[in-house]
Formats: structure tokens, C-alpha cells, sequence
């Protein structure tokens, strides 16, 4: 039964993707839009698909193929995409014009994948991303983080406990290590869970997050049909989270919440501080006629759906960028003096979080490696009613854009373009520094997105990776050893930016004092 299921699932896919094949490709020829040529079916990711080039490869094929156009077309498979390289566009698109491109593309619907479709990412705009949004980000602001600081940096001193049990010299494959920690800071400050998963290798929790974040196999190909063909996934009833991933992690948080409520357990993190969203928004309700009903009611699911997507979104990005941090200090030991002295000079006995913020020279190393490496390299948009770009030059068309039609910002292409950035391969923290960073253009600078659905996590994000780089460095000094790749290539088997064979580096255990003094 269930194979008679896939194969007609496989044989409907492939008809829908035929019959649409001639007519989509021909999208953006009939519109005037530059365009890269697509290849039957596979469109533009062919040489992807086939494990040729990488996908960040073909997206900067894309992006360099017309170096003075605003915007390119590509097909995703069979489905149109507009990338948009101009960015005074893009500030309209995310900012100025938001209500026409106030989703993202992913669409899946809520009553198909309760858990993926009614979180914060995936909702759109008319299911109630607004209201969603307004709820959890008071979650985010820096008087919680303040809050959630303690938590995050009882997770990182285990890890630095962890890498003092390994002895004076070490190394290690960055992308597992971060992925651990950024598990278990997630697991606490998330869900209220604590995994240690250095040692406790493969406990539940973790597993089930390296489920839930792989994109490859059957998954990955799920993530590509839901983008082309969400009514047929919708239709065919597809899931993208496991239904034991989902049990699992549905448990854990309404065990967690009857736990507390039964024995008024308070704990820091960002279950209680959800389940007071909840208190206050019952207690408006219920003590004021005028305020206006809320559109949402936090249910124990919904609070589930978005401690999912915190940790989905939380854990892949935030191992991804700390691995490339290290990586790139690693191998520019000049930098990575000056931060070693700008945490001598600042923290003292005892890291705090007015002192982690206080440091000037590590946040230009932080934003410089998201500049060069970020985690995400390219974020989308839907357009949700008709849309018209003007020409701006005689001979530019002018494009009309359709309710549905998608739109890719090439992050990380803008981040490496040089009329963006001088020498944009060059880890260059100076950039960022009070003298220059007036002149990057803000709009070409989207580690976290752009506008009203920019990550909603970026000062947590930060704040994470601050802490382990101060901890770790205080500690350790990071070097390039005989397994370092210089420079890096990217995997073409994952969408992830980094290496096929992980990233590499040695640990050298400081023999210096380690106390330090606020002088
Ligand atoms: C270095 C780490 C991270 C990076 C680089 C990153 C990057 C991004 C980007 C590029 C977007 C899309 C923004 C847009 O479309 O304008 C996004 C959205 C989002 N991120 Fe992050 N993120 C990081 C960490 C986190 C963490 C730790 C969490 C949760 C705890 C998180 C939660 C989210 C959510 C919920 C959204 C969707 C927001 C919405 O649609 O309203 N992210 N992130």
C-alpha cells in the first residue's frame, strides 16, 4: 500500500512537472527579464542536482551572468524565480513595498504540517504571521537575552570544560563540535532541556534535531517540491517533520509545561517566557472589553511549532557561522592577536553581558565573518499581490509581477560582490570598525535579512556566538593544521556553505596566566 502510494505520488510529481515544463520556461523570455537558460526540467540546478557544482556555485553562475542588470531570472526546476541584485530594489521588496512580498516562499499549509506550517517562518501573512510575530518578539529583546544569558553560558562552559579533558592540543571537525553546542544551548534556552551532547553523544534530542535539519535524501527533495509544487504536496497530504520527530518533540515541550505548572517551577528560558505571553495575553482578554481579540490563541501546539523553528533555525545557522569564525581566525593569527587582546582587556574574572557587548573589535570579527560566510546564502520572498518594477533605464522592461511569483536575494554574492566590497575575499574585520562602516550600504549587508521578516533571533544568534568565541579564546588559541582546507571549498552534496570534508582546525591551550586584569 504504502509503495503504491510513492510511485503514484512520483507519477503525478512527474506529470504536473512536464505538462508545466514548456510553458514555465518560457516565464521571464515572455516578460523581457534577463534570464539564465534552464535545462529541461532540472532548470538552472542540474550541475547541483548532479553533485557537479555546489548550490552556492550555481547561484553565483546566476548572479555573475549579468553583471549590470537589477535583477535575473533563473528557473527552480520548473518554477520562475526573479533574483534580485539591485539594492535599492531590494530595500523596496523587504522594506519600502513589504505587504506585496510579505511571505516567505515556503508554503505549507497549516492543517497539512501543523508543526512546520504554523510556525513563525512558514506562516503567511494571511494565517496570522502578524499576529505571531508581534507575540513572539517580545521573546528576543535585550532585556531577555539578558535573561537567557545565564543559561547560554552554562552550556559554553561545559563545552570549554569539555575541550580542557582532551588535553593541551586537539583538533577537531568544527561543524560536529558547533553543531553540539549550539544543540544543547538551544535544547535550554529553547525547550527547557538540558543534553550535554559532547558527552552524551547521541542522545535523543540531538538525533532528532540532525533529522529534522538535514536536507538531504528524501527530505531535501520534499524542501524542492514543496517550493515547485505545493498544491500537489498539500493535495498529497506530505509532511515535511517525521511524524516521530514530531511526537517527540510535541512530548517534550507538553511534559515540560504540565511539569512546571504542577510544581510552579520558574526557569529562564524561552518556554516560560512564552507561557507568560500567554498569561498576559489571556489576562487582556479577559480584563478589558476594548481590547481588540487577538487573531491567535497560544495553544500548547503553537508554542511547540515555534520552539521547533527556534531550534530548526537556531541550530544549523548558528554551528554554521561559529565554525567558519573559527575557521577564519585560525587562519589570520594577527586578528585573531587583537581579539585575544580585546578580551584580555575587557573581561576580567568573569564574562558578563554588558562586557560582551562592550567589545568593539570582536563584533567587527563577528559581522566580517557573516559578511564573508553567511549561513544562510540566499532568503526569499513571495509576492502576494500583483507587483510592478519600473524601468530605470529606456531599455529596461518593465515586469510585472504576479500574485506567487518568488524572489531569491543572493546574500552571499552581495556579500562578495566588490562594487559592494572592496577585495571581498579578504577577511577584513576593519571593515566594520566606527571609521568605515558608514559606507556599506545597508542593503547589502543581510546576514539576518532585511525588514519586517528579518530573523527575529539575530541578537540571540549574536549573542551566542560572542560568548563561545570569549570563551574558547581566553582559553585556547585556534591554528591551521595539516587537515585545514585553504581556501575552502564548498560541499556541491548539501546547500549548507561549508566544506565536503569539514572544517578543520587545531586547539593549542594558551600557557599563559589566565587571569586577566581590567587594565
Ligand atoms: C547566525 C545565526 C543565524 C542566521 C545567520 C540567521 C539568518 C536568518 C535569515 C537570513 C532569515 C530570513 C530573514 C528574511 O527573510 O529577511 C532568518 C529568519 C528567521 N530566523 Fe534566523 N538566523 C540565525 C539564527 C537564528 C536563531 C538562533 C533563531 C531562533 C532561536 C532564528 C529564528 C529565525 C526565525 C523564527 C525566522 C523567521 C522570521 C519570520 O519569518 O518572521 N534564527 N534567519
Amino acid at each position: 500500500m504504502g509503495g503504491a502510494v510513492i510511485v503514484l505520488f512520483f507519477i503525478a510529481f512527474f506529470y504536473l512537472v512536464y505538462k508545466n515544463i514548456a510553458k514555465a520556461n518560457q516565464y521571464w523570455k515572455v516578460r523581457g527579464v534577463p534570464y539564465v537558460s534552464p535545462r529541461f526540467f532540472f532548470g538552472n540546478f542540474a550541475s547541483n542536482i548532479f553533485q557537479k557544482a555546489s548550490f552556492g556555485d550555481v547561484l553565483r553562475t546566476i548572479y555573475l551572468a549579468f553583471p549590470t542588470e537589477r535583477f535575473v531570472g533563473l528557473y527552480q526546476f520548473t518554477q520562475p524565480v526573479l533574483m534580485v541584485r539591485d539594492p535599492e530594489l531590494i530595500k523596496r521588496i523587504t522594506v519600502k513595498d513589504f505587504e506585496y512580498f510579505s511571505d516567505h516562499t515556503q508554503y505549507i499549509a497549516p492543517d497539512v504540517d501543523p508543526l512546520w506550517g504554523r510556525n513563525l517562518f512558514s506562516l503567511s501573512v494571511k494565517d496570522g504571521w502578524h499576529d505571531m510575530r508581534t507575540m513572539l518578539s517580545p521573546t528576543f529583546t535585550s532585556s531577555k537575552m539578558r535573561i537567557i544569558f545565564s543559561l547560554m553560558q552554562e552550556c559554553v562552559k561545559e563545552f570549554v570544560s569539555y575541550l580542557n579533558t582532551k588535553g593541551d592540543t586537539m583538533t577537531l571537525e568544527l561543524k560536529d563540535t558547533f553543531s553540539r553546542v549550539a544543540n544543547d544551548i538551544i535544547g535550554t534556552t529553547a525547550f527547557g532541556v538540558e543534553c550535554n551532547s559532547l558527552k552524551n553523544r547521541h542522545n535523543e534530542f540531538y538525533m532528532m534535531g540532525k533529522q529534522i535539519t538535514s536536507f538531504s535524501g528524501i527530505r531535501g527533495l520534499k524542501f524542492f517540491a514543496y517550493a515547485t509544487l505545493p498544491k500537489l504536496m498539500k493535495y498529497l497530504n506530505v509532511k515535511l517533520i517525521s511524524t516521530t520527530a514530531a511526537k517527540f518533540f510535541t512530548d517534550v515541550i507538553t511534559d515540560t509545561l504540565r511539569y512546571r505548572e504542577k510544581n510552579n517551577v520558574i526557569r529562564p528560558d524561552m518556554l516560560y517566557l512564552l507561557t507568560e505571553v500567554r498569561k498576559e495575553r489571556m489576562a487582556q482578554g479577559e480584563n478589558s472589553a476594548n481590547v481588540k481579540h487577538h487573531k491567535i490563541e497560544l495553544t500548547d501546539d503553537l508554542i511547540t511549532a515555534q520552539a521547533m523553528i527556534f531550534f530548526f533555525a537556531g541550530f544549523d545557522t548558528v554551528s554554521t557561522a561559529l565554525s567558519l569564525m573559527f575557521y577564519e581566525l585560525a587562519i589570520n593569527s594577527q586578528i585573531q592577536d587583537e581579539l585575544f587582546a580585546e578580551i584580555r582587556q575587557t573581561v576580567g574574572e568573569q564574562i558578563t553581558y554588558e562586557k560582551l557587548l562592550s567589545m568593539k573589535f570582536l563584533d567587527c570579527v563577528v559581522s566580517e565573518s557573516l559578511r564573508l560566510h553567511p549561513p544562510g546564502i540566499f532568503m526569499d520572498r513571495r509576492c502576494v499581490k500583483p507587483y510592478v518594477i519600473e524601468p530605470e533605464k529606456a531599455r529596461d522592461p518593465t515586469v510585472r509581477l504576479e500574485k506567487g511569483d518568488l524572489i531569491w536575494i543572493p546574500i552571499r554574492e552581495l556579500h562578495r560582490d566588490p562594487n559592494n566590497y572592496p577585495e571581498p575575499k579578504k577577511f577584513d574585520p576593519g571593515r566594520f570598525s566606527s571609521a568605515n562602516k558608514d559606507q556599506i550600504n545597508p542593503f547589502t549587508f543581510l546576514p539576518f535579512g532585511l525588514g519586517p521578516r528579518n530573523c527575529i533571533a539575530s541578537r540571540f544568534a549574536l549573542l551566542e556566538c560572542k560568548l563561545v568565541l570569549v570563551e574558547v579564546l581566553k582559553q585556547y588559541e585556534v591554528v591551521p593544521v595539516s587537515k585545514t582546507e585553504i581556501p575552502l571549498t564548498l560541499s556541491k552534496k548539501s546547500p549548507i556553505p561549508l566544506p565536503e570534508n569539514g572544517v578543520w582546525v587545531g586547539f593549542n591551550r594558551r600557557v599563559e596566566d589566565n587571569r586577566y586584569s581590567n587594565e
